[in-house]
Formats: structure tokens, sequence, C-alpha cells
């Protein structure tokens, strides 16, 4: 069957060979394996049993990354008290839908929406769907986001517009100016405010030889590594390589600009469709050490590469979809 469902996991595969696997947990995939080999990490000590997110394959974070935003203004009030990297990589997530079985691909759909619980800490309408693909080559990831507030009514679209009409009158002519910035409130309330991140562990033979590549000279990027803190710098350009601790995030990388990784003869390219941001991540010992669910010396085997979009907040109107999709592709084999 090329789509297995277990207790905890839905696995996909390819009668050549190719399969991938995804936990409800997260919706985090788990194993994608193609030319004959794994190409996701996991530690051998992360939790699968739902206590705690997966340290390894590829978690979702949403609807923030990284640490909760500090001096957020109003409409960032709940994303400020949020745990790192948001809620979507801890909760369980439906399968909604086998989208393609074939020989020569599968395909299948998830979905989150708001639990009594996730209410109780993000009160904001959501529904986020997730599409992963497995072809031979490649394995592609597409989360949708909807907010699905009620659009405004005729009824409200007419009062706003005569907000607006009044509100270009002197207030000599309408006597008050008080319902406009009413109507403004309303609508910024039901916008639906995040960012959207891939956190892909990729398997390689030893990150201490792999090289990044297609980071553009003059990028900006925030350097989370130092002790000057967090700082943006501009990069130099060159392969990015891990000879020592890496934690950055380049921002506003152009649209064909793909991220390609070099594992000895091995290559893999990372696409992205609306995520403009690109995280590298590498502990090495100095950080890697101290996480608890990661197995000994686990940071020789991984390079984390993460598309996203990191550094702003997507903001979405009642009604409006968003989609953002990571697609990897193995470009060159052993
Ligand atoms: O330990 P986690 O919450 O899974 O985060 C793991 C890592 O995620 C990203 O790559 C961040 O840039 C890192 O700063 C962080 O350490």
């Amino acid at each position: 069957m090329p789509v297995n469902k277990t207790a905890r996991t839905v696995q996909i595969s390819l009668p050549t060979g190719e399969s991938a696997e995804i936990y409800y947990y997260g919706a985090t995939v788990t194993s994608w394996i193609a030319g004959g080999k794994e190409r996701l990490f996991v530690s051998s000590k992360a939790a699968l049993d739902g206590s705690k997110p997966i340290r390894g394959g590829i978690p979702i974070c949403w609807p923030i990354f990284g640490p909760p935003p500090k001096e957020a203004d109003e409409s960032l009030q709940h994303h400020a008290k949020l745990s790192q990297h948001g809620f979507a990589r801890n909760h369980n997530w439906t399968l909604e839908h086998v989208v393609m079985d074939r020989p020569e691909g599968v395909s299948v759909r998830f979905a989150l929406d708001p639990t009594p619980e996730i209410v109780s800490i993000f009160p904001h309408p959501f529904h986020l769907t997730y599409v992963v693909t497995l072809t031979k080559h490649e394995l592609s990831t597409d989360i949708h986001v909807v907010n699905p507030s009620p659009t405004k009514s005729l009824t409200g679209a007419v009062s706003a517009a005569v907000d607006a009409v009044t509100s270009a009158l002197p207030a000599s002519v309408t006597g008050s100016d008080s319902k406009v910035p009413q109507s403004v409130d309303d609508a910024a309330q039901h916008e639906l405010k995040f960012q959207a991140l891939f956190h892909t562990y990729l398997a390689v033979d030893d990150a201490s030889k792999v090289k990044i590549k297609g980071l553009k000279q003059g990028l900006t990027y925030l350097d989370k590594v130092g002790p000057e803190g967090w700082i943006e710098r501009t990069w130099e350009g060159g392969d990015l390589v891990i000879d020592k601790q890496v934690d950055r995030v380049y921002y506003g990388l152009g649209k064909n600009e793909d991220v390609i990784l070099e594992d000895g003869a091995e290559k893999l390219t990372v696409h992205r469709v609306e995520l403009t941001d690109v995280t590298t991540w590498n502990p090495t010992a100095e950080a890697g050490a101290g996480i608890a669910d990661m197995e000994p010396n686990g940071w020789d085997k991984y390079v984390c590469i993460e598309p996203g979009y990191v550094k702003n907040w997507k903001t979405l109107a009642p009604g409006k979809e968003w989609i953002g999709q990571q697609v990897l592709k193995i470009a060159r084999g052993p």
C-alpha cells in the first residue's frame, strides 16, 4: 500500500523504493528515503511519544519562529506568550485526505484547527493544511494558512465606506469622527499575523565537510552566535561551511535562488516558494552537547536548512489564504 497508517504515523511510498513518514504529532516528517538512503536526520534521543517536539525531521514552526517576540504591539500580544517556534510542532494534526496515490507520486494532506487548548493561548481563528508530496527525486511540503474570520458583510462594507467619506469632512459638518477608528480597529482585529518555517534537519555524512551554496554575497543575515548577541551582518559570499557553531537567518533570498547542500558527491537542492528567508543551523559540540534530546555527536550528522517567512509578519485578511512551499530535490546522487 503506498499510503499506510499506523497509530502515530502515515507512511507513503513509491514502487521504486522511495518513501516518507509523517507523524500526526506536529505533522513532522521524520523520514525521507530517496536514492537508497535516509535524507533526514532524527536524533536517536528524540521523543516520539508526543511529549515534546520531535528533534529532527521537518518540524513546522508556526505561528512564530524562534523565541516569542519581545516589545510586541497589541496585535502580537498572544504571539508574545507562545513558546519557542509556536504550537504547530507540538499538536496532533489530522490526516484529511490522500490527494494523490499513483506509482509516480503520492501526496497526503494534514490539517490543524484550533483546539480549546490552542484557543486558550492563541485566540485567533486559523485553518492550517499541510501537503506532503513524494515523487522519485523530490519531497515537497506545502503549508496553507487560511484566515477563516468572516469577511465584512455588505452592510459592514457600506458602513465603512460611509465612515471613510464622513472622515474626510470637517467635524463641524459631521459633528464627530469617532466612528472611523472603530471600523479600522475591527478590521485589524480579524487579521491573522504569523511567521512560518520548515525546520528541516538534512542528514549528512559529516557536517564539517559540507558546503552550503547559493547564498548570494550581500545578503543580510541575523547572526545568533557570538559575544555581541544577535546581530545583523552582511554576507561576504562564497560557500557556508560548518567550521564553528552556525545559527543564522539569511533574509530576503530571491525567488529562484535555490540553496544547495553539497555533501561529498551528493547534492541536494532546497527550493522555496513564498519563503523568503533561510535559517542555517548547526550547534556543533559547543551548543549541541547541551541539547537534552540530541544524541551524542548528532551535530556531525545533520545540517538544518530552514526555509521560512520569518523576518517580518505575514498579515492575512479575513477569507484569505497564503501558501509557503519547500521542495527538496536530489540533484546528484552518490
Ligand atoms: O531547540 P529548538 O526549540 O527546536 O530550536 C532549535 C534551533 O532552531 C532554529 O534553528 C534556531 O535558529 C536556533 O536558534 C534553535 O536553537
